[in-house]
């Protein structure tokens, strides 16, 4: 049996399992038998001909892991038979880190079911999959029948109830964000990339990009003003006006030098997209070390865009799911160089739309889903003001560009003595 899948298995029944539906959290549990009272029907009203089945991915190499998982939605929503439905789902051990497990919940009939075994037994062979199918039980309650279908074919079923959990004190996503979505050290986003080689050849023409090692020898000299905020605030017509007041050095992040394989970045999994955007964090670090020797420099986006978009795409719902204010998933990188000061542009919804109208440049998927999705855009906002390291003050930035650009001034020269 799979060494990962064993290991998972050990602990089944003190997992909690998470389904999302209309974006709303179902928690729930596993129990070997069910004591006494009828066992409650966790997923309302299904009928005896209905079933469902968890898929959960258990490859115990995350970079495989990670690849798979997009691809396996891709799979089940081309391949299930119709009128099956489909959402996301996880497991994981309370307050356990790493412990998060991700899959999919299929619903579907009855009549379904050989169809849509043989198409996951396939996708067992693939990559380990922890597959548990689901029926309402005899005698009341669901009873949840476990299969571990991996490469070596050897199939494990045990049978359990299922019962309803509580919601955890916060969103189970927070266990996994730690160096998987967000990085805190060049060497955690560096050994992603160093897995990646075999599947990704771009991969080694970054790592050749790298500093040897992150540590800025020496604190620049002259302040470092860095400019965030979502696309079509005005940071780009900011940051240019900036270097031309103030004679400074205009630096971006990911910087120049990463931009022939940014697009293909941005096409993989959040472990490798979000290592991507880290790595190119420590490039610019390097680059404002050097440049902040001579003159200021300032900088478009750089760590604050890193976590708040890696953060707000890595929880989903509501912001009340962002992990707390003061969780260490807010905290700077030791290993990354403090800017003096970071202005964040904030402009209401509909002139940002505007701007992003009249700019005419193709929006980035997350721009798209920005604008699709408010509730993403709220979570990137509130992301962004959570996150602790450098003083961070926020700017209106529906003024003229020129009215920005002075209280922009303002603001950096009585806050870094210019
Ligand atoms: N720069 C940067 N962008 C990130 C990061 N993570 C996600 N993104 C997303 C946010 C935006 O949708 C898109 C913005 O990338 P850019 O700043 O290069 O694009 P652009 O110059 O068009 O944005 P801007 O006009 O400056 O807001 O990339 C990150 O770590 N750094
Ligand atoms: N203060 C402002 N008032 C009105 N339009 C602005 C302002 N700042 C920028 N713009 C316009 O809005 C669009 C987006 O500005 P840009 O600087 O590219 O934003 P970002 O770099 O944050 O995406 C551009 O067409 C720009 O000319």
């Amino acid at each position: 049996m799979a060494k990962h899948a064993k290991s998972l298995l050990s602990r089944w029944s003190s997992r909690v399992f998470l389904v999302e539906v209309d974006e709303k959290p179902l928690y729930f549990r596993l129990q070997e038998r069910h004591r006494g009272e009828r066992a409650p029907r966790v997923f309302g009203r299904l009928r005896e001909e209905d079933r469902c089945y968890s898929v959960l991915v258990c490859s115990g190499d995350r970079i495989k892991a990670a690849k798979f998982y997009p691809e396996l939605r891709d799979k089940l929503a081309r391949d299930l038979p119709p009128g099956c439905d489909l959402t996301r789902m996880g497991s994981f051990l309370p307050r356990v880190r790493d412990s998060f497990i991700r899959g999919y919940f299929l619903k579907s009939s009855a009549e379904s079911s050989a169809h849509i075994e043989r198409l996951l037994r396939d996708l067992g062979r693939r990559e380990p999959l922890l597959v548990c199918s689901y029926a309402a039980a005899g005698g009341g309650g669901q009873r949840w029948t476990q299969r571990l279908w991996s490469p070596s074919e050897d199939e494990t079923v045990s049978d359990y109830f299922v019962v309803p959990s509580d919601e955890p004190e916060s969103h189970p996503s927070a266990l996994s964000m730690i160096n998987n979505d967000v990085f805190y050290s060049f060497e955690e986003a560096r050994d992603v990339f160093r897995k990646c080689g075999g599947i990704i050849p771009e991969a080694a023409s970054v790592l050749e990009m790298l500093p040897g090692s992150p540590e800025v020898c020496r604190k620049p000299n002259f302040p470092v003003i860095v400019i965030e905020g979502l696309d079509a605030t005005g940071k780009t017509t900011l940051t240019e006006s900036l270097r031309d007041s103030l004679g400074a050095a205009l630096l971006r992040s990911p910087p120049e030098c990463l931009s022939p394989w940014r697009a293909l970045f941005d096409q993989e999994p959040p472990l490798i997209r979000r290592a991507f955007y880290a790595l190119g964090n420590y490039i610019t670090a390097q680059q404002i070390a050097q440049e902040g020797m001579k003159t200021p420099v300032i900088v478009d986006r750089f760590w604050h865009s890193t976590a708040a978009y890696a953060i707000a795409t890595a929880t989903s719902g509501p912001v009340s799911n962002l992990p707390q204010r003061g969780s260490e998933v807010y905290s700077w990188p030791s290993d990354l160089l403090q800017p003096s000061f970071v202005l964040l542009l904030t402009l209401d919804a509909e002139e940002r739309k505007r701007r992003l109208k009249d700019r005419g440049l193709e929006k980035t998927d997350e721009e798209q889903q920005l604008d699709r999705n408010q509730l993403f855009r709220l979570r990137v906002e509130e992301a962004y003001r959570r996150i602790s390291g450098p003083p961070c003050v926020t700017v209106d930035a529906s003024p003229s560009a020129d009215k920005v650009l002075q209280q922009t001034l303002l603001l950096i020269r009585s806050n870094c003595h210019l």
